[in-house]
C-alpha cells in the first residue's frame, strides 16, 4: 500500500452521492455513428449510483488509495494505488491485490475513469488526492433478476430491496443492455469531481442546465474515459444521455478523441485539461478543441399519458460484430446505403417531430384517459413507427445483418396488436437483445402486454431462444444528478 507523509492542513471532504441514468436509443442506431445524422435517445429511470466518502487516516499520513466496491456482486472490490507520473503524464493508477492468492479481477471502466479523472483533478486543483472509498449501486433493472429473487420479492411478506444482492460475480450477471458502463463512468466521474473539487470549479446544480460549464466538462471527461475504457470511439449517445438525459443527439467528431495521448505518456495531463475545458493545452499548441456534440433536449418529449416500455429478450446479440458488418456493407454499397440512410433518418426525424408536436399540443388532458376508442391523435405516431420498422427491415435484408430479424418482427407485431400499444422497434443496434414499445400509460395496457410477454416463446432464426421479460423501466428526462449520500445500503 503506497503512503506519503503530507502536511496535516486538509479541507474536510464530505460524503457525496451522484446518480446517472441508463439509456435506450429508440431511433438512430448505426446512423448516429455518422455526424450527418442524429439519434433519438431516452434516459431511463434505472440509474447507477456512486457514493464516495473519505477513508479516515491517522494524523499526518495520507494513503494513496481509492477503494471501489459494488456490493450487489460477489468479489466486486477493486483497490487502487495512485501516483503522479513524470513529464506531465497525469496520475498513474495501479490495481492493488485484495488477496495475494487471487488473480486480479480488473474492471477497465473503473480503472480508466480513475486515471482520467484524477489526472484532471490534480492538474486543475491540488496535486494531493486524499484517500476515498466509492460504493456503486445499480438499480435492479440493469441485470436480469434470478428467479429466486423474483420469488422473494413477489412474496407479500417481504418487501423488495431497493438494490438486489445478485449474489453472483459481475461477469456472470446478465446485462439487460441499459448502458451500465456509460452510467457507471458518468456517475463515478461526477462523484469524484464533486468530492475533490471546490464548488467554484465543479457544481452539479442546477440539474438541467445545458449551458452549465460543469456539466459540459463532465460530459467531455466522461466521454474521453468511456471511449478509452472501451478501446473504441463509439457515437457516445450513451454517455451524453447519462449526463444530459433524453435528447436528440448528434455525435462529436471522432477526431476529438482518436488522437488523444494515453494516460502516463508525456503531456497527457495538459492535453486532457485542454480536452475537458476546451482550451489550448499550452501556449505552444494549436487552437483549442471544441466539442461539436449537439444535444437538443427540447426535440425529445413523451406526450402526457404515454410511456416507453422495454422488454429484454433472453439470448442477446453481439453488437460490435453487427456494427462492423453494417459499416462494411455501407462502405461497399455507398449508393444503396445512402438511399437507405436518408429514408431511415427521415423516418426517425418524423417520430421525434410527432412526439414533440403531440406533447406540445396536449398541455392539459392525457392520452391515457379512457373515453372509448383510442385517440385519433395517436395515428401519426403509429405511422412513424411503421415507417422506421420498414426501413430497419430493408436494412436487415440488404446488409444480411439481423437488425430486425423475423423473430423480433413477430414479437413486435404481436405487441403492436395489443390495444393501447402505439408502436414498437428494435432499439439501438437491434438484433435479439430487446424491444422498445411506446404505449398508453394505463394499468390495463401494461397488464395485457405483461400477459402476452409472459406466455411468449421466443425462437430466433439463429438458434437464439428463450423467454422475454418486461423491464420495470420507463423514460426519464433528467440526466446526472446529485443525491443524498445518507441512506444508501443494500
Ligand atoms: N454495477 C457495476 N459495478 C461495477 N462495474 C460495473 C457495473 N455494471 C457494469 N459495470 C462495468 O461495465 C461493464 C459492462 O459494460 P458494457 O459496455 O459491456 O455494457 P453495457 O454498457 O451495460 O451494455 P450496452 O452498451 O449493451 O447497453 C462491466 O463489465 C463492468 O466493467
Ligand atoms: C449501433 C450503435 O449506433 C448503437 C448501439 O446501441 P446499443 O448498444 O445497442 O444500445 C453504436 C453507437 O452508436 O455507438
Amino acid at each position: 500500500m503506497a503512503s506519503t507523509v503530507v502536511d496535516d492542513e486538509k479541507t474536510p471532504l464530505v460524503p457525496t452521492a451522484v446518480s446517472a441514468p441508463g439509456k435506450v436509443l429508440l431511433a438512430g442506431g448505426y446512423l448516429v455513428l455518422d455526424r450527418a445524422y442524429t439519434g433519438l435517445v431516452f434516459g431511463l429511470n434505472a440509474r447507477i449510483h456512486a457514493v464516495i466518502q473519505p477513508i479516515p487516516t491517522g494524523p499526518g499520513i495520507v494513503l494513496n488509495e481509492i477503494s471501489v466496491k459494488s456490493p450487489q456482486f460477489r468479489h466486486a472490490v477493486w483497490n487502487y494505488g495512485y501516483r503522479l507520473a513524470e513529464r506531465e503524464g497525469g496520475v498513474k493508477v495501479t490495481q492493488l491485490r485484495v488477496d495475494a492468492d487471487l488473480a486480479l479481477d480488473r474492471n477497465p471502466f473503473i480503472e480508466t475513469t480513475l486515471s482520467y479523472v484524477l489526472s484532471y483533478i490534480t492538474s486543475v486543483a491540488s496535486p494531493i488526492i486524499e484517500p476515498s472509498s466509492i460504493t456503486i449501486y445499480a438499480d435492479n433493472d440493469y441485470y436480469s433478476t434470478p428467479a429466486d429473487l423474483t420469488t422473494a420479492t413477489t412474496n407479500p411478506t417481504t418487501t423488495s430491496p431497493r438494490f438486489y444482492n445478485f449474489n453472483v460475480p459481475l461477469s456472470e450477471a446478465h446485462k439487460t443492455g441499459l448502458g451500465s458502463s456509460a452510467a457507471l463512468v458518468t456517475s463515478i466521474t461526477a462523484a469524484l469531481l464533486s468530492f475533490y473539487l471546490p464548488k467554484s470549479h465543479f457544481d452539479l446544480l442546477p440539474t438541467s442546465a445545458l449551458a452549465s460549464p460543469s456539466r459540459r466538462r463532465l460530459h467531455n471527461l466522461a466521454q474521453a474515459a468511456h471511449c478509452a475504457a472501451q478501446g473504441k470511439v463509439g457515437s457516445g449517445f450513451d454517455v451524453a444521455s447519462a449526463v444530459y438525459g433524453s435528447s436528440l443527439y448528434r455525435r462529436f467528431s471522432p477526431s476529438i478523441l482518436s488522437n488523444h495521448p494515453e494516460p502516463g505518456s508525456p503531456s497527457f495531463a495538459p492535453a486532457l485539461v485542454g480536452l475537458v475545458e476546451e482550451r489550448a493545452a499550452d501556449p505552444s499548441s494549436p487552437a483549442a478543441i471544441t466539442w461539436d456534440t449537439e444535444i437538443l433536449q427540447d426535440a425529445v418529449k413523451v406526450p402526457r399519458g404515454l410511456r416507453l416500455v422495454l422488454c429484454d429478450v433472453a439470448g442477446g446479440s453481439q453488437t460490435p460484430g453487427m456494427v462492423k458488418q453494417v459499416l462494411a456493407w455501407r462502405a461497399a454499397q455507398p449508393a444503396e446505403a445512402d438511399a437507405l440512410w436518408t429514408e431511415l433518418h427521415a423516418a426517425n426525424q418524423a417520430l421525434a417531430a410527432e412526439l414533440t408536436a403531440l406533447a406540445d399540443a396536449q398541455p392539459t388532458g392525457s392520452l391515457a384517459d379512457d373515453d372509448g376508442d383510442e385517440p385519433a391523435a395517436l395515428r401519426p405516431l403509429r405511422a412513424a413507427f411503421a415507417r422506421i420498422r420498414a426501413s430497419l427491415r430493408a436494412m436487415t435484408r440488404q446488409t444480411g445483418v439481423p437488425i430486425e430479424p423475423a423473430a423480433q418482427t413477430r414479437l413486435i407485431d404481436a405487441c403492436e396488436a395489443v390495444p393501447g400499444v402505439v408502436g414498437g422497434v428494435v432499439p439501438g443496434a437491434g438484433g435479439y437483445d430487446a424491444i422498445a414499445l411506446l404505449i398508453r400509460d394505463r394499468e390495463d395496457v401494461v397488464r395485457a402486454l405483461r400477459e402476452l410477454i409472459a406466455g411468449w416463446e421466443f425462437s430466433g432464426e439463429e438458434g437464439v431462444g428463450g423467454k422475454v421479460s418486461m423491464l420495470g423501466v420507463r423514460e426519464e428526462m433528467e440526466g446526472v444528478r446529485a443525491e443524498e449520500a445518507r441512506g444508501y445500503s443494500l
